[in-house]
């Protein structure tokens, strides 16, 4: 796969469980090596200059990784200490909220809190550049939605942000662009809104799986372009709205079933994620 990250852009990269999201990250990072190929950041080769890069990147480390006895403002300094230029922790600590927490064990911290100081010591080298491996996993909405604001102002800082998640509706509201990877390879990337239009502007028809629906006279009404099963939920992608639902309605009729729950709405990245990743699932059901 060939791509580039823009300076000062977040740049997200989605894909199913396994696609390789981690790898690539670690693989840009320098902490694994590629069997092939060439990754430059900053504009240097990272398998020869990964000691002067790592002093210019910030990395969101696993809470795993983090000593869990040591107390926030020992962690901020301990890992200060690690580079020549660094963040003045009195501001960060200030910028992240975690002033009141600075005398508290990490591992008696919630997990919010432990991913603020996660990004606290990302951010400990004033960074050019932050690599997010899933930064808001295992987060409350609120805090979600709160490490997704921390995500822009880094961004609105001059910061290029490299972040993967599972979650699409903030990939597609936060990232500047977003790579789609499965099984190790590229299949798409742009802007949320142009990977979206490339459904081709199609709306979409959801309802509850009658169970007796059989896939392929759905996918065969006239307009529709894909039909998903999401589990307990149909999902149709129409050329023709009007004209799909009179023809859903029809067949519902003939075989006697109801159309429960039914909702429409704009294509979203969930639906761009499913039709480039589903495709051979679905071939096979
Ligand atoms: N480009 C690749 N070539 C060969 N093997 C790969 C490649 N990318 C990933 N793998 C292998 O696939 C497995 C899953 O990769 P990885 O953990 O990076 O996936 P992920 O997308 O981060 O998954 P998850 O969403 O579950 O965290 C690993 O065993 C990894 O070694």
């Amino acid at each position: 796969m060939t791509f580039g990250v823009r300076q000062g852009e977040i740049f997200g990269i989605v894909g199913p469980n396994g696609a390789g999201k981690t790898t690539l990250i670690e693989m840009i990072e320098g902490l694994r090596t590629p069997d092939g190929g060439q990754i430059e950041v900053l504009g240097l080769d990272v398998g020869k200059h990964r000691e002067a890069l790592k002093q210019r990147y910030g990395v969101l480390l696993q809470s795993t990784s983090i000593p869990g006895r040591a107390k926030v403002r020992e962690l901020l300094q301990l890992f200060s200490s690690f580079y020549r230029k660094t963040a003045d922790v009195e501001q960060l600590s200030r910028s992240l909220r975690l002033d009141d927490k600075q005398q508290t064990a990490y591992k008696s911290l919630s997990g919010g809190w432990k991913q603020r100081v996660s990004l606290a010591l990302a951010l400990i080298n004033d960074p050019e550049i932050v690599f997010l491996d899933e930064p808001s996993m295992g987060l409350d909405p609120n805090a979600r939605s709160e490490m997704w604001e921390m995500i822009v102002r880094m961004r609105n800082e001059g910061r290029t942000i490299v972040v993967t998640t599972h979650y699409m509706e903030e990939a597609e509201a936060l990232c500047d662009r977003i790579a789609v990877i499965d099984k190790g390879r590229l299949v798409a990337l742009d802007t949320p809104r142009k990977l979206i239009a490339r459904l081709g502007g199609n709306r979409r028809i959801s309802f509850r799986n009658p169970g007796t629906a059989a896939q392929h006279r759905l996918s065969s009404l006239p307009y529709v372009v894909q039909a998903d099963w999401l589990g307990e939920e149909i999902v149709l992608h129409s050329s023709n709205l009007d004209q799909t639902l009179k023809h859903l309605f029809r067949l519902a009729e003939s075989e006697n079933w109801l159309v429960s729950e039914l909702r429409l709405g704009d294509a979203t990245m969930n639906d761009v994620f499913s039709q480039l990743t589903l495709q051979e699932r679905r071939q096979a059901q």
